[in-house]
């Protein structure tokens, strides 16, 4: 795929970028090399106050940051600006609290001297430079959400952003340079897929991690592996919905619709599979569809748009086709199933109900990367653990009920990295973020986050 910024609600093409040749990726890796040398060694309180000052700059440009993620990948406007704000929130959670998570740890005494040692304890080391190699879908999000707990850490960043929002990719690359960080210590690599397995085995690159897709996922993890660097993976997931007899119902309807179609149904956390239980599976359907059918679909710089189109022509084509699939093999649609008329010219898709989902078809088993639901009906609470765990992906849950005994049984069984009780699934700099299965391994956010590119090294005085 070029390196282009199109506009998806128009398909008009912005602007084109040129891959970087071997002597630029060079330049820069070289670069990334040096800023490490130096920039491990700052204090915390340097570091801080240098993301802070980037978090700064993100606030007063905000205006002009979510347009430029609108323009390139289709999300609502209002969207795109709620998404650089929860950035600046997390630029600053962890210039408040990085040292604290990266404190020395020190083992009780008794164990200490069990060891041999007179003292002993684990300090949290950088790692050098990672490589991220990130997805069009929340832009801006999935950019800092590694970088500042990478370099709060003492690591440097190598961007590798998805050929579709190259725009955002060097904003961010120019943030981090106008914020005051060392020259190299965040760079965006403007290049193609093909040149990923290079810049991963290249010797001073020291780990890798990624969002995106299982296929993307399978092969950097397979190059970092073949070259034994950590790697960490963010993949799909296709989020249960479970809905209960104690819900409530009006709330579980309300979270429903935001759930699935926030960010225009692209997102990894999206609820995609809603599973009701027989009491009050008519009335939440019903319910349901009526609001998923009343969302207004349109231009995404239009304030009053609830969904905008899909990010690329790929993408609208391929869940028109799994919604085909659906239909054919006797799926029902409730509500849309079809390109919405009057948007000929950007890649919409209208909000669809689809009920009967049976496992014979692929809607059953694939992520809907779209505004796209499948509602089943079960008859009992083992039916809805089963049908919830019935997915290759494990990234997170929704589950709607007020009866402690079903919450735990969910916090027990689920095959998630997360389950969210009476609210939909969210992303919090305080909480670990990732999954199990096939959604990926490793965490990112939180304490955990920042400790997956360390050094944790012991250290035993005799
Ligand atoms: O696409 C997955 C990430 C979504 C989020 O962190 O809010």
């Amino acid at each position: 795929m070029p390196i282009a910024s199109v506009n998806p609600a128009t398909g008009e093409t912005v602007q084109t970028f040129e891959p970087l040749d071997a002597a630029g990726i060079e330049r820069r890796l070289a670069r990334a090399e040096a800023a490490f040398h130096s920039y491990r060694g700052t204090p915390f309180a340097a570091r801080a106050e240098l993301m802070r000052r980037a978090a700064d700059l993100l606030d007063r440009e905000l205006e002009a940051v979510a347009r430029t993620m609108t323009e390139e990948m289709g999300k609502p406007l209002a969207a795109s600006r709620a998404e650089v704000a929860k950035c600046g929130k997390a630029m600053r959670w962890y210039a408040d609290h990085a040292e604290e998570l990266l404190a020395d740890e020190h083992p009780a005494p008794a164990d200490v001297a069990d060891s041999g040692a007179s003292r002993a304890f684990v300090r949290y080391r950088p790692l050098g430079p990672v490589l991220a190699v990130m997805p069009w879908n929340f832009p801006l999000w999935q950019v800092l959400r590694f970088a500042a707990p990478a370099l709060m850490a003492g690591n440097v960043g190598l961007l590798k952003h998805a050929s579709n929002v190259p725009r955002t990719a060097l904003a961010i690359e120019e943030l981090f340079q106008r914020a005051g960080f060392p020259e190299g210590c965040f760079q965006t690599l403007l290049i193609g897929s093909g040149a990923v397995e290079g810049v991963i085995r290249d010797r001073r690159v020291v780990a890798v991690t990624l969002t995106g897709s299982e296929p993307a996922g399978r092969a950097v993890a397979a190059t970092a592996a073949d070259e034994v660097k950590k790697a960490v993976l963010e993949l799909g997931g296709s989020d249960p919905f479970v809905v209960l007899p104690s819900a409530d119902l009006d709330a579980a309807v309300r979270t429903a619709v935001r759930a699935r179609v926030q960010n225009n149904g692209q997102s990894c956390i999206a609820a995609k599979r809603f599973i009701v239980h027989t009491d009050v599976y008519d009335r939440f359907t019903a319910a349901f569809t009526a609001a998923m059918g009343a969302l207004k679909v349109g231009d995404p710089m239009d304030e009053s748009t609830d969904v905008g189109p899909l990010a690329s022509r790929q993408g609208r084509d391929d869940l028109e086709e799994l919604v085909e699939d659906a239909r054919v093999h006797g799926a029902r649609v409730e509500c849309g199933g079809g390109r919405p008329e009057g948007w000929d010219t950007g890649w919409f898709y209208e909000p669809t109900v689809l009920t009967g989902i049976t496992p014979a078809m692929r809607i059953h088993l694939e992520e809907t990367f779209g505004p796209v639901a499948t509602v089943y009906r079960v008859a009992d609470l083992d039916e809805a653990v089963a049908v919830a765990n019935d997915t290759p992906f494990g990234l997170s849950a929704n589950v709607w009920t007020t009866d402690e005994a079903e919450r735990e049984r969910f916090v027990r069984d689920i095959q998630a990295g997360g389950v969210f009780f009476n609210g939909m699934t969210a992303s919090h700099p305080a909480l670990p973020f990732g999954g199990v299965k096939r959604s990926g391994f490793g965490r990112e956010l939180s304490g955990h986050g920042i400790r997956e590119f360390c050094n944790i090294t012991t250290v035993w005085i005799g």
